[in-house]
Parts: structure tokens; sequence; C-alpha cells
């Protein structure tokens, strides 16, 4: 029979334990052996859940306090001199200032730079690196959860992140590249092997999900050289893991690797399982990834049996495992919890619990159970109501899309003409000052919306609170002197979730969380059926706020990619189709924020990147129905309208075109930890329109001082023009408190108006 396992779990807890957990911890309310108490019993519960669910076997260093990047990057010691002391002193301590800064009387740290995990919603701590690094093994955390795991009676599989995508995500802080460090990384890697072979292990998983990149020559060279170096020096069984897509031109590196076993992502590169099975050598153990890791629908049967069918006909059962995709991490935990769905969802999704169930059916109808065989027949009826189900098709939709002509991506005017058009209605200063949207959201706020939800608290007096939250916020920027304001955000639980509850053909989940960063959480909204607006979303909060004020007030509006991109997509549609739909409701919402008078709009994209195929094959593809989302949603408002858009984490310099095509009249991104990095690409490509380089990382706690801002955007103008610059933060502050926010931003519109003062009087 096959083995039933999987790569990894989500570790937050299916009610976010772990972020409570983590969140009392750094204000001080508990102790670390408290967190770490959480932490371990979280990982027995996630365990016992799965082998109930059915799995065989189970992962374990999987798990993190923060992320798994950031313990790779410890497990090997690769912590850079700044955080030292304070490690000396207290490791826990400095592996959160790695992660979030750190602010006391003795210590001043600035944290990790943070970026996305491939194509998903996860971000990792970059590790930073440098020519001539030193690396010491430091296998405790894997082996202490080894040694857990064991103790509870299960077999156990410690992950490792391999050497080769551990280098490829690291950077240097000299320029140098990461690949080059790899002899000075493999022998503190394999002592890393070792440690966890000492412990008696039949399996180490070995993630290498790297090997669903384009690759080049030196990449595929570092592959041979490190497995090579551990098949000479190691005899334990090592499960190289690739996921996130296909191997194909990487198929034989992978298996002629001489490695144990190797796992392979079929749910999104399902394709490729007949050039798996020829290439895989003899004796290997083949894990197959069968079931999406990805996405929450319940899989088919009618997909999924007839592969298994060629998986058995030609690997031994006793070398076929069966696993989702990738991990875990990037769904939520259980989909029974959810009881408020509309319809017949609820019978659709799969959630992790339900995922590793699944697994455990194919496995025994494979193995001849007959009751597996019937429960799949009754899945397979579900999935196919799901496919007919007339909920998901609305035909005024479907006319609307059919419609679309080229005018629909077009601004009236080129830029110049708006740029001209608007300087005289806003009359803004140079370098003018803005913040990306939201504003910190406290614990009242939230609590009321708990409150308001739960029916504890009436909509008035709900209402109430989040006015009350809108004039703080408008006040607050008048007297910080901010030039273009926002409303704060209050009313909306998340960017993404706030429209999907308004908009048809998305539902939302109870406690559908999914870890984005440390403790940060979303829940992701499902796209189920055709999207469409059947009222107006935000234009009664934007017009209210700008009655409060005789500034322009910033409408606040997320942007089709990154709407699809943060939720999860129904698998029956092509995405540049469901994209287009949430493009022509968004743009009706931008027709009425602009007869209301609201003269400035953020379409916010920052998942735009994220969303970039993982091989360049692909990504003209992407693009160009990307871009055209966005000009749909942009297109056709006045020339005195203007657009702006948002960007975080993004590496623009393989898609600025795509962003220059996007014709925002303004864009703000994410720079400061990178310290103005980003900003190259822009300057290479000459783009021409206004651009907000963040001076301020509103990821961490730290408030930076006006001198570290002031650098930063002395940086920028020393590659763009003065005419082109704004000067904002990162991103939004919803994550941080008022105080932090208001002595930062009382120390941005300070640094900006000396820059002012500068750039009339040059020195
Ligand atoms: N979808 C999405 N992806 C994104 C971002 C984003 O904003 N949205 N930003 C980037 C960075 N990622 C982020 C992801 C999450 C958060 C974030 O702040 N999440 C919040 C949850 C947001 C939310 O849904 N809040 C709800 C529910 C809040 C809640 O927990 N309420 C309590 C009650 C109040 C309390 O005790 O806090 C409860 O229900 O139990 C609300 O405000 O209504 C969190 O983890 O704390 C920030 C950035 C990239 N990806
Ligand atoms: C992750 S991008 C966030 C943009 C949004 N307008 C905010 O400020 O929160
Ligand atoms: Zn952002």
């Amino acid at each position: 029979m096959p083995h039933v396992t999987y790569l990894g779990f989500p570790r937050i807890g299916r009610r976010r334990e772990l972020k409570r957990a983590l969140e009392s911890h750094w204000k001080g309310e508990t102790s670390a052996s408290d967190l770490l108490a959480t932490a371990a019993s979280l990982r027995q519960r996630h365990w016992q859940l799965a082998r109930e669910a059915g799995a065989d076997s189970v992962p374990v260093n999987d798990f993190s306090l923060y992320d798994h990047v950031l313990d790779a990057a410890v497990a090997v010691d690769a912590i850079p001199a700044r955080y030292r002391d304070l490690h000396d002193r207290a490791p826990l301590a400095a592996y959160f200032a790695m992660a979030r800064g750190h602010q006391d009387g003795t210590f001043d740290l600035r944290a990790l730079e943070m970026t996305k995990w491939f194509d998903t919603n996860y971000h990792y701590l970059v590790p930073e690196l440098h020519a001539g690094q030193l690396f010491r093994a430091r296998p405790e955390k894997a082996v202490a959860e080894y040694r857990e795991a064991v103790a509870a009676g299960h077999a156990a599989r410690p992950v490792l992140l391999g050497p080769v995508t551990f280098l490829l995500l690291s950077k240097t802080v000299d320029g140098s590249h990461p690949l080059g460090l790899l002899d000075a990384l493999l022998p503190a890697w394999l002592d890393l092997v070792d440690a966890l072979a000492a412990e008696g292990t039949a399996w180490i998983q070995v993630d290498e999900p790297a090997l669903a990149l384009d690759l080049d020559v030196g990449t595929r060279d570092a592959f041979r050289r490190v497995y090579d170096a551990l098949a000479a020096r190691s005899s334990a069984k090592i499960l190289l893991a690739t996921y996130f897509g296909a191997l194909d031109g990487n198929l034989g590196l992978a298996a002629s690797l001489p490695v144990a076993g190797l796992h392979v992502d079929l749910a999104r590169a399902s394709a490729q399982l007949h050039a798996v099975l020829d290439a895989l050598p003899d004796g290997r153990v083949l894990s197959a990834g069968l079931v999406d890791g990805r996405n929450v629908w319940l899989s088919d049967p009618e997909a999924i049996l007839p592969r298994l069918e060629a998986l058995t006909e030609r690997v031994p059962s006793d070398r076929l495992w069966i696993a989702p995709s990738c991990s875990l991490l990037h769904v939520p935990i259980d989909a029974s919890d959810e009881k408020q769905l509309p319809g017949e969802l609820n019978q659709w999704l799969s959630f992790a619990r339900q995922k590793i169930g699944e697994l455990r059916l194919y496995a025994d109808a494979a193995a001849g159970s007959a009751e597996a065989a019937n429960a799949l027949v009754r899945q397979n009826d579900i999935v196919a109501r799901r496919l007919a189900s007339p909920e998901v098709v609305r035909s005024a939709v479907r006319a609307r899309a059919r419609g679309l002509t080229p005018q629909f991506s077009q601004r009236r005017s080129g830029y110049a003409h708006r740029a001209a058009v608007q300087r005289d209605r806003f009359g803004l200063p140079p370098l003018p000052t803005t913040t990306i949207g939201s504003f910190p959201q406290t614990l009242e706020l939230r609590t009321a919306r708990a409150a308001f939800r739960a029916g504890k608290l009436d909509e008035i007096a709900y209402d109430t609170v989040l006015r009350d939250e809108v004039r703080r916020a408008v006040r607050f920027q008048e007297d910080a002197g901010i030039d273009v304001l926002v409303h704060g955000e209050p009313e909306r639980n998340d960017m993404v979730e706030y429209f999907g509850e308004q908009l048809e053909g998305y539902a939302f989940t109870k406690y559908g969380w999914v870890q984005s960063y440390g403790s940060r959480c979303v829940k992701p909204p499902i796209i189920y059926g055709d999207v469409a607006r059947p009222a107006a979303m935000t234009v009664a909060w934007s017009s209210y706020a700008q009655s409060l004020t005789t500034k322009p007030m910033k409408g606040m509006l997320t942007g089709p990619v990154t709407m699809l991109q943060w939720s999860f997509v129904r698998d029956d549609l092509p995405r540049a189709d469901v994209c287009r739909q949430i493009a022509l409701a968004l743009r009706d919402e931008v027709h009425d924020l602009e007869r209301a008078g609201i003269g400035i709009v953020q379409i916010d994209e920052p998942a735009l990147r994220e969303g970039l195929p993982l091989r360049r094959a692909d990504w003209d593809a992407y693009l160009d129905w990307a871009v055209e989302a966005f000009r749909i949603t942009a297109g056709g408002t006045s020339d005195a309208t203007q657009v702006h858009t948002h960007m975080c984490y993004s590496e623009f310099n393989d898609i600025i075109e795509a962003v220059a095509a996007m014709d925002a009249d303004v864009i703000s991104i994410e720079t400061s930890r990178s310290r103005m990095e980003l900003l190259e690409a822009f300057t290479r490509f000459q783009y021409p329109n206004g651009i907000g380089p963040g001076v301020y990382d509103i990821h961490s706690p730290r408030v930076p001082a006006q001198a570290e801002m002031a650098d930063l955007l002395a940086r920028a103008l020393q590659v763009l023009a003065p005419e082109q610059l704004w000067v904002n933060p990162d991103c939004g502050l919803k994550t941080r408190g008022w105080k932090e926010v208001g002595e930062a931003l009382t120390g941005m519109v300070a640094v900006a108006r000396a820059a002012r003062e500068r750039l009339v009087q040059p020195a």
C-alpha cells in the first residue's frame, strides 16, 4: 500500500494559538518558557491530528517560532554580526531581533529583510551573508523536535532546507554571489545531517524547491556537488523534495542525484508524471504530490485515480509515497470548522486535515479497500456538482467580460499631460508626503469588530467607533503636516477579505487562517463563482473622510491581481478570466469614487510581483493579463484623477517594463529594508511617472531615526528626479501602534520638509 505522508503542517494553530503566544511574549506578558510550552503543545497536537487523519509518518522541524528560513540560517550559525552580542546574552531575543528588529536601552537593531517565499503570500527572512562567512552546525532545534515526535510514538522525518535553495534565497552584503559560499556552508550543513542521522532517523527530507526554477549551469553544478558530497559522507536516506511546479529541464538532474527518494509536485505539474516515471532510476522512492497543497478544493478522483494507477503500475508499493504537492503551510487547518458557508461550499473544501484524509482514501483504495473506493465515488459526485453548479455562473458577468475592448484599458491622455492637469488641480509641494492607506488597527478596533460580528455591538455603535477612528486618522495627518491624506481603513479586517465580503462570487471563512509572516495571518477569501459588485464598497468611507479635510483624500482599493493572488481561486476557469471579472467590478468602484469627488485613488497591487510565474517562459503571458487587469480598473478615469498604485516586497528588476506599462500616475514601493536597492531598476529604465520609495520600515516596531530616513531619501534623490519623488512609508501602518506611528511620521514629514528646503536653496 502507498505510504501516506505530508511535507509540512501549518504552525499557527487552528485558533492561532501561536500568534497569541508570540504576541503576549513580545509584549513581555509571558515568559520564554510559556511561549515554548505553547509551541511544543502545538507540535504534538498537529502530529496527532495528521496521524488521526491518516498519515503514516510525520515531518519534524517544519515547525518554526517565526520562519523556517530564519531557522535554517540559525541552524548553520549564519547570524549577522550586529545580533551577536544580543545572541550571546539571549538567543531567543536575538532570534526575534533578526525577525522584527529590536530596540531597548542597550541595542538598536534593524531586522533582516523579508520577502516572498516563491510565488506564495508567505514571507521569509532573507539570510544576510558575506564573503568569507563562517558556518557551524547548530542541530539543537531539529534534534529536539525529532526526539519529541519519536517520544510521542510517531514515525518522524526531520526536514531541512537544502543548501542550494538556502543560498539562492540569501543575499550577501558585499554583492558577492551567495553560491560562492557553498564550499564554506557544505561542511556545516553536512554536520546537521550527521547529527540527525545519529538520532537514528530513517529518513531526512531535504527541501529544494529551487529545482522548480530555471537554473543556470553554476546552480545545477552546485546541486551535484551537494548531493554527491552528501552521499559520500552519510548513509542517511534523503527524500529530496521539490514543489511549486514542474522539474522540466531539471528533471534529469533531480533524478540523477544520489538520493534515496524524490518528491514531485503532481498538482501544479501533473503533466510531468510520465516523464518522472521514465526518468526515475530503479530502487528510488517516489513521493507523489497528488493533492494540491496550495488550494482548498476537494481533489477530483476522476483526475487523481488515473495518476495513482499509473504510479502503482510502475512503482512497487513499498517505494511509493503519496502526499500533498507541497507543505500544508499555505492552507488552513480544518474545513470542518466552517459552518457558515453558502450553499454546498463546505462540502467542496479540503484544508490540511481533509487533504491528509483524502490521501488516506487514495492509498486505501489503491490497496483494494472497497470502503475507500466507495468514499471516492461519493467524492467524485461532490466535485462534479461543484463543477456543474449554477451558483458559479453569472451570465451578465460573462457577457460584460466578452464585451471588453482595448478601449477599456486606456486612460484619456498620456502621463505628461495628466501630470500637468493634476499639478494644477492639487498644487502639491515638491516631495509630497503621503501614507499607504491603513492606520493602526488597535485592539479596541478589532475588539469592536469582533463584538459587532458576534451581534454584541449594534451597527450604529460599531459605525461610531469606525467614524471616530477616521476622524482621529484625519486629524493626526493634518497635525503631522502630511500632504495627501488617507482615511485609515479602520473598517477593513483585511485589504482582500474586506472586498471579498462585498463581492458576489466570493465566500469567506471563519477560521481559515494562513500564516503570512511571523504572527501575522490572513484569511484568504474563496472565489467560487463569477465575481460581481452589487453595490459601492468604499465610497461612503472615502466621502466621509474627505468631508473632514480640505486636503486631498486618497481613495483606497485593492487591485484585481492582488484580489486574485491572495484568495483561494476556483480551478474551473483560467486565472486571467477571473482577474478580468474582478477588474471590471473594481473599475465601477473607481468611477463611483471619482463621481463622489475623490480626486486621488490608490489601487494597491502588492501581489503583482509575487504572481509572476516561477519559469521565465510563462512570464509574458502572465504580465500581459495582469497589467491589462490593472489598466481596466484604472481605465476611463479623467486626466485630473490621480491614480496611485502600491507594491511591497517587489523585486522589480525583471518586470520594470510591466510596472511602467501599468502607467499609474504614482507608485509607492517598499525599499527601506533593502536600503533603496530596488531603485536601480527604476533608474536604469528611466521610469517616468511619480514614485514614492518607502523611507520607513513599517514591518518592524522600531521607530526609524530621522537621520536614517533622511539618508534613504538622499539616496533616492541621487537617482530619481526631485519632481517625480514622493515621501512615504514602505506599506500600510495597520500592524503598528499609534505611538510609534506618531513619532515616525512626524519625523518623516520633518525629513521631507528639510529636503524641500535644500531643493529650493541647494547648499
Ligand atoms: N491578505 C493580505 N496579505 C498580505 C497583506 C495584507 O494586508 N493582507 N500584507 C502583506 C503583509 N502581510 C500581512 C498579513 C497579515 C497582516 C495582519 O495584520 N493580519 C492580522 C489579521 C487581520 C484580520 O483579519 N483581522 C480581523 C480579525 C482580527 C482578530 O483577530 N480579532 C480577534 C478579536 C480581537 C483581538 O483579540 O485581536 C478575534 O477574532 O479573535 C479583524 O480585524 O477583524 C493579524 O494577523 O493580526 C498584516 C500583514 C502581504 N500579504
Ligand atoms: C500589503 S499592501 C497594503 C496596502 C494597504 N492600503 C494598507 O495600507 O494597508
Ligand atoms: Zn504594502
